[in-house]
């Protein structure tokens, strides 16, 4: 693996034109897991599809309970951010990510930075190139987006500004349906949601991801299987499948694009704050012969100084709490060093049932 953005660029100056896939992008160990998409049982034929909840619908809750505990993800409709806003955000993406190789390059995310552009932080611990390009903007997009355009970058930053705001808006409407169905209802329960509930002081970071069309996509990977170390993503993708979650650490199922609607993973705060009730799920991105795919990730996470533990009311004699406290900045710290055994490096306690996090499941995902 390059160790620098520059060296994996100076190798494939402009990957996304290729015409077949270099031996440093074909990932030999990609099917660790068969595809679930439809599978036979000893008696039957089964589908299985990731949850579609209705915001509107007054069992809203009770669906998010059952899709967090059974999948860690499900998708959201009639959720209130308008489809202007999301075609926006994809335009400008897409612009984002249109641009020359060099102009790009200009805001390269520094190697100890968290902002820019580069590949996904996770590419250290594989020998292979994921065949994408991501964006990361946390905090204000102004200085990036200013040595991406420096005439015309201010209605790009209005773009992400608005986003951001809407994004924040629901994760928090979205924070106490979840905790509402572990039965965390009070305001008073959740100290860090400030004294209007709204989750003010939150904190979050948009990824933009970019998979070109690519001349070998069996052999390819887009993002390679991870959880998120947020309590929450919402995830908005264009019209072109390609993530798939592990169903019950045996197979993959496909996450279809709804048009207007909104993914929303578990991430391993949320596995934490539960207590393991929510398990985080793992997930990944598939690319495409023939189209581009562009995801945009708003991960979400508790303001800076809390730190996030299974909740008072889940614990109890026989539910002792699996994990010591951690903020949101001390688990990423955690996440770069050990990625998944993150959470087991966290956890005080293995759960009476035996039952043990998603990546316990795969070691296998660390190969390429
Ligand atoms: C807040 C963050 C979560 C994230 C690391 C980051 O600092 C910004 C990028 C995020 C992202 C997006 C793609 C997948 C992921 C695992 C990665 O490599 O970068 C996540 C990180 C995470 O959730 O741990
Ligand atoms: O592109 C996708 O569907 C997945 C993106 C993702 O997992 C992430 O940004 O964390
Ligand atoms: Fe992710």
């Amino acid at each position: 693996m390059p160790s620098r953005l520059s060296d994996a660029f100076r190798a494939h100056p402009d990957f996304t034109s290729l015409q077949e896939l270099p031996d440093s992008y074909a990932w030999n160990q990609r099917d660790d897991f068969p595809c679930g998409d439809a599978f036979v049982t000893e008696s039957e034929s089964v589908s299985e599809s990731v949850p579609i909840i209705d915001l509107n619908d007054p069992n809203a809750l009770q669906g998010i309970g059952y899709a967090c505990k059974t999948w860690g993800v499900f998708q959201v409709i009639n959720h209130g951010v308008p489809t202007s806003l999301l075609d926006m955000v994809e335009c400008t993406s897409r612009t984002l990510f249109s641009l020359p190789v060099q102009q790009k390059l200009k805001a390269a995310r520094s190697p100890d930075g968290v902002s820019g552009y580069g590949f996904a932080r996770i590419s250290s611990f594989f020998s292979k190139l994921m065949w994408s390009e991501g964006f990361t903007i946390v905090g204000s997009p102004d200085e990036h987006f200013r040595q991406l355009w420096p005439q015309d970058y201010n209605n790009y930053c209005d773009v992400i500004k608005e986003y951001k705001e809407a994004m924040k808006k629901l994760a928090g409407r979205l924070m106490w349906l979840v905790l509402g169905s572990l039965g965390i209802i009070a305001k008073q329960d959740v100290k860090w949601a400030g004294p209007k509930g709204d989750f003010n002081e939150a904190t979050a970071a948009l990824q933009l991801n970019y998979y070109p069309a690519c001349p070998d996509p069996d052999r390819a990977m887009g993002l390679a299987a991870h959880t998120d170390s947020t309590l929450l993503t919402i995830l908005y993708q264009n019209n072109t499948s390609g993530l798939q979650v592990l169903k019950d650490g045996a197979r993959w199922v496909t996450v279809p694009p709804v048009p207007g609607g909104l993914v929303v993973n578990v991430g391993d705060l949320m596995h934490i704050l539960s207590n393991g009730s929510y398990q985080s799920v793992l997930h990944r991105a598939m690319v495409n012969r023939t189209r581009h795919r562009l995801s945009i990730a708003y991960l979400y996470g508790p303001p800076n100084s809390v730190k996030i533990s299974p909740h008072p009311k889940l614990v109890g004699p026989t539910h002792p709490p699996l994990y010591r406290p951690v903020t949101w900045n001390e688990y990423l710290d955690t996440k770069a060093k050990h990625f998944n055994k993150a959470l087991s490096s966290v956890r005080v306690c293995v759960p009476l049932n035996g039952l043990v996090d998603v990546n316990e499941h795969n070691n296998s995902v660390r190969v390429g």
